[in-house]
Order: structure tokens, then sequence, then C-alpha cells
């Protein structure tokens, strides 16, 4: 694994050792209402857009992007709203990807969309202190304990993405009751990201409903920078596509946001 993920995993564990829960979910839960990813995204496809994932993400290893105050990322999310996306993802890593869960809350306040918490999840703490309406749960990190996570935070509410980079870790997500699984087109060992992730993995998910009667929705995340990388990722079997990079670096995230959402004729 490369150096930056594992100093973000050693500053996690020393984080939620040191802290624990900061808030207790019942409390923040008072008149939580969950907000429907599955429909969000069939609501897309009816009316020709192309679902669009988008992120919120003020760095990430060895790149700064911008600063993002709570009231910054309120604003950017709404931009993304205007602009047509089915979900907003918001990194609450505080180190290296510069997140936090106060953007986190911000967001959700701000916008009617689903709201994906971008985090490297290791204790069942952490699907305790913050709320969401899913949460990112990575096979490659979770390991042996990903069906057991994947039953806490349905348990707890949260809708799991559960990321997968190849075929080992997307035979273990099938095993589990998630219903979304995000390929990942990004190599955690050289940081590097290939479209052909999602062309070599997501035709094994559909195959694998076809024979199981089962329908998940796949998401292609991470490398897409251009209307032809949604192309190809949409002609491979996704669902939905998650950008950050590509909307932060841009001048305008309404803008850059519709020109993925518009990008192509979804029908
Ligand atoms: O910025 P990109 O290349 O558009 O990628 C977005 C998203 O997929 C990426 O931020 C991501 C995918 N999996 C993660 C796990 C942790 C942190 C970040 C991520």
């Amino acid at each position: 694994m490369h150096a930056s993920i594992l100093h973000i995993l050693n500053t996690t564990k020393t984080r939620v050792q040191a802290f624990g829960s900061q808030a207790c979910r019942e409390d923040l839960s008072t008149g939580f209402e969950k907000r429907d990813f599955f429909s969000a995204v069939a609501d897309a496809k009816n009316d020709g857009r192309v679902p669009v994932i988008a992120e919120i993400k003020p760095a990430s290893p060895g790149r700064t992007f911008r600063d993002i105050s709570p009231a910054m990322a309120a604003k950017l999310a709404w931009e993304m709203e205007e602009a047509g996306a089915v979900a907003v993802s918001v990194l609450t890593e505080p180190g290296v990807f510069r997140g936090s869960l106060e953007n986190l809350d911000a967001v959700r306040k701000a916008v009617c969309l689903p709201v994906l918490r971008k985090d490297f999840i290791i204790d069942r703490v952490q699907l305790e202190e913050a709320e969401s309406d899913l949460v990112l749960l990575i096979a490659g990190i979770v390991g042996e304990e990903l069906e057991f996570f994947v039953e806490l935070a349905l348990e707890n509410g949260f809708d799991p993405l559960v990321e997968v980079h190849n075929r080992k870790e997307l035979e273990s997500a099938l095993k589990t009751d998630t219903r979304i699984i995000g390929i990942n087109n990004r190599d955690f060992e050289t940081l590097k990201t290939n479209i052909a992730t999602t062309e070599e993995l997501a035709p094994l998910i559909r195959e694998y409903d076809l024979d199981h009667g089962t329908r998940h929705l796949i998401i292609s995340e991470s490398g897409m920078n251009s209307v032809e990388d949604v192309r190809r990722a949409v002609q491979a079997g996704t669902d939905a596509v998650l950008i950050g990079s590509a909307l932060m670096e841009s001048d305008s995230v309404f803008d850059k946001t519709k020109e993925f959402v518009q990008g192509i004729c979804w029908r």
C-alpha cells in the first residue's frame, strides 16, 4: 500500500483511540430523514442525466485543490445539486485529504441530495459519530471484517458503498449484503488510475447479478477527467460515476458538474 495511505490508516487509528465517539448518533439523529440514493439514480436515468456523484475533496495525496470551510462546502454542494448531480460525496478524513465532519454536516443541511461520507472507516465508533445517507467501506482496507462492517452500517441506517479494486475484493463484496459496489479505478499501491479497472470488473458484477437474480448499483470511481472517460465507464455497465478532482480543479464547479451530467445521452 502507498505510504500516504498507510499514514492515513495510522493517524485514523490514533484519532479513533484518542477521542472515541465524539458525538452520540442517537443525539444527532433527532429529525434525521434518510435520503434515497437508489431513486436519485433512477430519476436521473429517467430524465437522461448521467448519474454523477460529485465530490467535495479539499486535497488528495500530494495535491491540494482548495481550502474548504463548511460554508464553502455548502456552497459547492449547492452548485453540484443545481447542476444535476445525484449525490454529493464529502471527504471527512482530516489529514491527507483535509476533510472534516463539519463539512459533511454543512453539506447535508445545504442540499436535498443523498450525501456520502468518504473516509477510511476502520472502527465502529466512526459509524456512530456522524450522519450521512451513504458510507464508504473500502474492501482492501476493512479486509476480513467487511461483512461485519456492512451489517453494522445497515443497522445504523447507512447505505454502504463497498469499494473494490480487483477481483478478490469484488468477490468478498459480493458475499455481503451491500447493494452498492464502487469500482475504484485508483490503485492504492501506486495511486495511478486506469478506467480499464471498471471495464474489467463491471461486467463481472452484471454476470453475477444475472446468475443470482440480484441487482447491484455499480459506481465507477476516480480518474475521470473528461466526458470521454465517463462514456467509457458507462459503456462498461456502470450506473453512476464518482468525480472529485476534475470538479475541484475547475473554476466553476457548477459548469463542470453540468458538463459531466449532460455529457452523454443516457438513453
Ligand atoms: O478525484 P477523483 O480522481 O475524481 O476521485 C474521486 C474519488 O473516487 C476518490 O476521491 C476516492 C475513491 N476512493 C477513495 C477512498 C478514500 C478517499 C478518496 C477516494
